[in-house]
């Protein structure tokens, strides 16, 4: 079932078009990413989505509902934790999610959700004296105390340090098993790899791509790399006339050979024929960045 329908999705601040043209629609209990470069408009469109902005033109729907005009019914359906979102500095952390949980009618268990969010032992700090990812998975216990059945969570990570993004992931999949549809901002392609099912790449303000992101990193021509240094001389001519080898690329004595399927084996094989060995061999998939570059000419950060 479809939670969230976009269809044509239009939004403009004056002359400058921010979304030009984003459809993409998100099935119950997934989670879905919104992956693209700063000011691709992601932020843009779920703020849309959110019923925060008013779109230009296009329509959309959260669980049949149009957020511009049924307000309070897409309230009830989506919590949002936005890039914006910001608390006073003296707010308590138990008093921010009282206050929060004040504005509907059946809210969560918030001293659950403050387990949930690792925080029990921080419930009467400050949020001037939380670090930034104390302040993330509060803003995470926030966008959840309503009981949304969708979360829609904007650069969660962003700024975070290697083991708070690692533990803020594991709250994004903790919270989607609990039921939660989860969309997710992110302008980081191993954070989209990681979490979501479904990923819409977003360039200047249009849908460049949506699939899986296996599906996605598929469809690169040269899906792989195999980087290696070989035990003698060997001409590209070799490597080029094996059917998976798409490209080679030298940077001293390091070959680097691009292509798909087996390549690796394919590569050995042929190497072994000449009675040359590839050492320090490593393989590589192609990434979320690949496919963005691929397909826009464009990094995504
Ligand atoms: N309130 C606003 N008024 C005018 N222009 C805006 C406004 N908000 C965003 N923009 C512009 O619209 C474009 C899309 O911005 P948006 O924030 O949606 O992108 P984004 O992909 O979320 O990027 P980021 O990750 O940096 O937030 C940018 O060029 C931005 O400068």
């Amino acid at each position: 079932m479809k939670v969230i329908e976009v269809t044509n999705l239009h939004k403009r601040y004056r002359e400058h078009v921010a979304v030009d043209d984003v459809s993409f629609a998100v099935d119950e209990g997934e989670i879905f990413g919104v992956l693209g470069p700063n000011g691709a408009g992601k932020t843009t469109t779920v703020e849309c989505v959110a019923g925060l902005r008013v779109p230009s033109s296009g329509t959309i729907r959260v669980g049949g509902h149009d957020p511009v005009h049924e307000r309070d019914a897409v309230r009830r359906l989506l919590g949002a934790q936005l890039q914006s979102a910001a608390l006073p500095e003296k707010i308590k952390v138990w008093e921010a999610l009282d206050l929060f949980a004040s504005f509907y009618p059946d809210p969560a268990d918030w001293q659950a959700l403050l387990d949930t969010v690792g925080l029990s032992d921080k419930r009467n700090t400050t949020f001037a004296k939380l670090s930034g990812g104390q302040r993330q998975r509060l803003s995470v216990a926030l966008a959840l105390v309503g009981r949304p059945r969708v979360a829609v969570l904007d650069e969660l990570t962003t700024g975070l340090d290697p083991q708070a993004r690692r533990d803020t992931w594991n709250l994004i999949e903790q919270v989607r098993a609990d039921g939660v549809t989860i969309v997710l901002v992110t302008h980081f392609m191993e954070e989209a790899e990681r979490l979501c099912d479904r990923v819409a790449l977003i360039s200047a303000g249009r849908v460049a791509a949506l699939d899986s992101p296996s599906a996605l990193i598929g469809q690169v021509e040269a899906a792989q790399r195999v980087r290696f240094r070989p035990s003698a001389p060997v001409d590209d001519g070799l490597l080029l006339a094996v059917p998976e080898v798409v490209e080679v690329l030298r940077n001293g004595e390091q070959v680097t050979v691009t292509g798909s399927g087996d390549l690796a084996p394919a590569v050995t094989l042929a190497l072994a024929e000449k009675h040359i060995i590839p050492t320090d061999l490593r393989i590589e998939q192609a990434t979320l960045e690949d496919v963005f570059l691929a397909l826009t000419g464009r990094s995504l950060t």
